[in-house]
């Protein structure tokens, strides 16, 4: 392992609110210190995280989800203010400067818009600025109309894939792929690794764990195909203490891992 790792991090709505929808301050603030310690040993670290919605909603005092595609723009507009203030404050404690960058799966549509983007992070990383990253969601609409693409952790893989990252960890609510749904199943079982995406390992993944979650497993199965097709390694993990991500950093076989296939070195 590098002694200097580029990881990106995507955390998701379920981790970082209470059920009510309100912030889990505590776990926020966990979160940020364990990241911040990271990039002080000298890593290079990169949070994608959700959760413009479900804080809008705590923020506004709004208990059910609107179906409205626009209205959950409007929270979300308000939801993505309150979340970089408590990253900006949570950070700024541990001496950490954050980013936003508010980005859409269009992002690599082009050669050209791809080499901007990675531009704003690489000069971020190099000043040792924490980019935080989530989707654009005033202008893509994918992720908040609930389609399984446009969503953050296809996203997340997509930011690991645009700065090479070496690693992706994406903390859920749940410690890992299951072979079931295990919300609906108690008999599912823990998958600890996985070497190859097969039409199997797709079909184990079901919808969102939670009323607060997006895509369930399977988008995050797909973030992990984009990753791994390109030699990054995922890792799922519980976001329910966020001191796990050490756990990663130190190769414990926490959640599921799921191998980035060997990198192709040849340039013709
Ligand atoms: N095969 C599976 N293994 C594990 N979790 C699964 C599986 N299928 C569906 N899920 C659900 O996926 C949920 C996590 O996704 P989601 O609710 O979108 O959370 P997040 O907000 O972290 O993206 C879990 O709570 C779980 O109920
Ligand atoms: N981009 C939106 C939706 C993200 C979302 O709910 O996704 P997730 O919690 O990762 O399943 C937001 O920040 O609320």
């Amino acid at each position: 392992m590098k002694d200097k790792q580029r990881i990106v991090i995507k955390v998701g709505t379920s981790t970082l609110t209470y059920e009510n929808g309100k912030a889990n301050l505590r776990k926020v603030e966990k979160l940020c210190k364990v990241i911040s310690d990271l990039e002080n040993q000298g890593h290079e670290m990169v949070l994608v995280s959700s959760g413009a919605l479900g804080v809008g909603m705590g923020k506004l005092g709004i208990t059910t989800r609107p179906t409205e595609t626009n209205k959950k723009q409007a929270i979300a507009a308000v939801g993505q203010c309150e979340l970089m203030f408590m990253y900006d404050k949570f950070f700024g404690e541990y001496n950490n400067v954050v980013s936003q960058i508010l980005l859409t799966k269009y992002v690599v549509e082009t050669p050209h818009k791809e080499e901007t983007v990675r531009n704003t992070f690489m000069s971020l990383i190099d000043m040792g600025i924490i980019p935080i990253v989530n989707e654009n969601d005033s202008v893509a609409t994918d992720e908040l109309e609930g389609n399984k693409i446009g969503d953050n952790d296809q996203l997340s893989a997509i930011v690991a894939k645009i700065i090479d990252a070496d690693k992706l960890i994406i903390l859920t609510d749940i410690d890992g792929l299951y072979d079931k749904n295990p919300a609906t199943n108690s008999d599912a079982k823990k998958i600890n690794t996985v070497e190859l995406i097969t039409d199997e390992i797709k079909a184990m993944a079901g919808g969102r764990g939670s009323n607060r979650g997006t895509g369930g497993m399977a988008t995050k199965i797909l973030a992990a195909e984009i990753a791994t097709e390109v030699g990054i390694d995922v890792q799922i993990i519980s976001g329910e203490n966020p001191e796990t991500i050490y756990d990663v950093f130190e190769g414990k076989p926490v959640g599921t891992i799921f191998m980035g296939k060997e990198k192709d070195n040849d340039c013709n």
